[in-house]
C-alpha cells in the first residue's frame, strides 16, 4: 500500500529508477528523431530515394510531390549564387563563349560563330552585320561567317525586311542548338543570324529596334530564327518574348543532362585549364553525396524546373523538343520534325547529311557551288575528360526524378535513364 503512496512513489529508489529511464528513453527518442529530419534536410530531397524508392507514391504524387520539393528546395537556396559560378561556367555562354563572367565584355554580342567549317579558312568577320559584334580572334580560324553562310547555304540576295524572328531556338546550352540552326539554314524558307544576340538576357535594355536590326533581310514567306540557348535558363526570357510575340514558335534541343553537364564543363576547361576537376564541383560533400544543384553545368540540366516558367506564358504546342541524341545519330529525322513544327516543306532531309567518320559527326554535304563539305568546328563535338563512373552513376540519379517530370510534361521520354554510363 505505501508503495502506491505518492509521496513514497517518488521516494521510493526503484521508480525513480523507472522514471529515470523513461525520461531518458524518451529523450534519446526525441534526440533520434531530431537528428533523422536534420539528416533528411542536410540530403538534397529530390534524390532517387526520396521519391521512387518508397514504393508508396503513385505517379501522380510523385509528380507533385516532386514539384513542391523543387521550389520548396529553390527556396532553401540550393540555386542560390555559387561563387564557383562566376569563375568556372558561365550559364548564358553558349557557342564556345569564354566562361568567365565579365559582363562588360558579355553586354555585347561576344559569341563567336561557331558555322558548319569548310576546310578551307575563310576570312572572318563578325556576324549579325557586326553589330556590337566583339570577336575573339584566337577561334575564328575556322569560321565561317554569316554572310559568306547566307550566300551559299540560304542561297538568298539581302532584298526584303528585317523582321523580329517567328521562331527561335532558346536552348539548351550544350545541347546541339548550332547543329540544329545550321541545318536549318539550308532550309530556302529559313533565314537566321549567325551570332547568339542575347537579346533576351543581356541586351534587352538596346530595345527591339536594335534586335531586328541584327536580323538577315527575309523575303515574304520566309521565316526569321536566332538561337541564343541561354534564354531557357533566363528567367525573364518567358515573358519577354512573350510581349514581343505571343504566337512565337519556341525549339529547344535537349541532351542527357549528365552528358551536357560533362560537355558544358569540358568547354569550360578548354579556356581555363585550371579549374578543378569535374568531380570535385559537382559536389558540396561528395561523402554525404550532396550534389551542388547550384552550379550551373548541373543546374541547367534541370529541365522540368526551366520549362515550368515557359508553361506559364506559352502552350507545349507552341514548343518543339529536339533530342540532342537524335540529332547526332538521324539528322534529317529529326530536321523532318522540327520542319513539321515550323510549318515548312521537308526540304532538308538526309540528302543533306553525311556521317564523318574524322569528325565523329553528321556534317552538311557540300552544296552544289562548292567543293566543301561543311562540319562544325572544332569547339563542336569535343572529347570529353574520363569522369569517375561513381559521379557518373550518381548524378543520373540525382537527375532521374527530374527527368520523370519532364517526360511528363513534355509528353515525350527521352530515354536518358537506359544509359547509365558514359
Ligand atoms: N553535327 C554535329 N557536329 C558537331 N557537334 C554536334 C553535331 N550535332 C550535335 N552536336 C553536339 O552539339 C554540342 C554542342 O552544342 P551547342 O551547339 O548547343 O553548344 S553551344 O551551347 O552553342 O555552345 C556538341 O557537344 P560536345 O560533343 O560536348 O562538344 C555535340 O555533341
Amino acid at each position: 500500500m505505501a508503495f502506491w503512496s505518492p509521496t513514497s512513489f517518488f521516494t521510493s529508489k526503484v521508480p525513480r529508477k523507472i522514471l529515470f529511464m523513461f525520461t531518458l528513453s524518451l529523450t534519446v527518442t526525441y534526440l533520434f528523431y531530431c537528428l533523422m529530419s536534420c539528416y533528411n534536410t542536410l540530403q538534397f530531397p529530390f534524390q532517387e530515394s526520396y521519391v521512387y524508392q518508397t514504393g508508396q507514391v503513385t505517379e501522380e504524387t510523385t509528380f507533385i510531390t516532386l514539384r513542391e520539393k523543387l521550389y520548396s528546395t529553390t527556396s532553401q537556396g540550393y540555386f542560390a549564387e555559387d561563387p564557383v559560378q562566376k569563375t568556372v561556367t558561365d550559364p548564358t555562354a553558349g557557342d564556345d563563349k569564354v566562361s568567365t563572367v565579365n559582363h562588360a565584355v558579355n553586354m555585347e554580342i561576344g559569341e563567336r560563330t561557331t558555322e558548319w567549317d569548310s576546310s578551307q579558312a575563310v576570312p572572318t568577320k563578325t556576324a549579325a552585320g557586326g553589330q556590337g559584334a566583339a570577336s575573339e580572334p584566337e577561334h575564328q580560324e575556322s569560321s565561317t561567317t554569316d554572310d559568306d553562310l547566307s550566300r551559299r547555304v540560304n542561297c538568298t540576295s539581302d532584298y526584303g525586311q528585317k523582321k523580329l524572328p517567328q521562331a527561335i531556338i532558346i536552348g539548351v546550352k550544350k545541347g546541339g542548338t548550332r547543329a540544329l540552326l545550321e541545318a536549318l539554314r539550308v532550309h530556302p524558307d529559313v533565314r537566321a543570324v549567325g551570332n547568339e544576340p542575347h537579346f533576351f538576357d543581356r541586351n534587352y535594355e538596346k530595345g527591339l529596334d536594335w534586335y531586328r536590326d541584327l536580323m538577315p533581310s527575309t523575303l515574304e514567306g520566309q521565316i526569321t530564327m536566332e538561337k541564343t540557348p541561354s534564354y531557357f535558363v533566363t528567367n525573364n526570357a518567358p515573358k519577354r518574348i512573350h510581349t514581343m510575340a505571343r504566337d512565337i514558335k519556341l525549339i529547344i534541343v535537349v541532351r542527357n543532362p549528365v552528358t551536357r553537364a560533362i560537355s558544358d564543363y569540358t568547354q569550360t576547361l578548354s579556356k581555363k585549364p585550371e579549374i578543378p576537376n569535374f568531380e570535385v564541383l559537382a559536389f558540396k560533400n561528395r561523402t554525404l553525396g550532396l550534389i551542388d544543384a547550384s552550379w550551373s553545368a548541373l543546374r541547367i540540366g534541370i529541365y522540368a524546373l526551366h520549362l515550368e516558367s515557359w508553361l506559364q506564358y506559352f502552350p507545349l504546342s507552341q514548343m518543339h523538343f529536339v533530342s540532342g541524341e537524335q540529332l547526332i545519330v538521324d539528322p534529317a529525322g529529326e530536321m523532318a520534325k522540327v520542319q513539321d513544327f515550323l510549318g515548312l516543306k521537308r526540304i532538308v532531309t538526309d540528302k543533306h547529311f553525311y556521317f564523318n567518320k574524322t569528325k565523329g559527326f553528321p556534317c552538311l554535304k557540300k552544296p552544289e557551288d562548292s567543293s566543301t563539305p561543311r562540319c562544325l568546328g572544332k569547339s563542336k563535338g569535343r572529347t570529353h575528360p574520363k569522369i569517375d563512373p561513381d559521379v557518373i552513376r550518381r548524378l543520373h540519379k540525382f537527375y532521374k526524378p527530374y527527368n520523370m517530370m519532364f517526360y511528363q510534361m513534355t509528353g515525350q521520354n527521352f530515354q536518358w535513364e537506359q544509359v547509365e554510363t558514359q
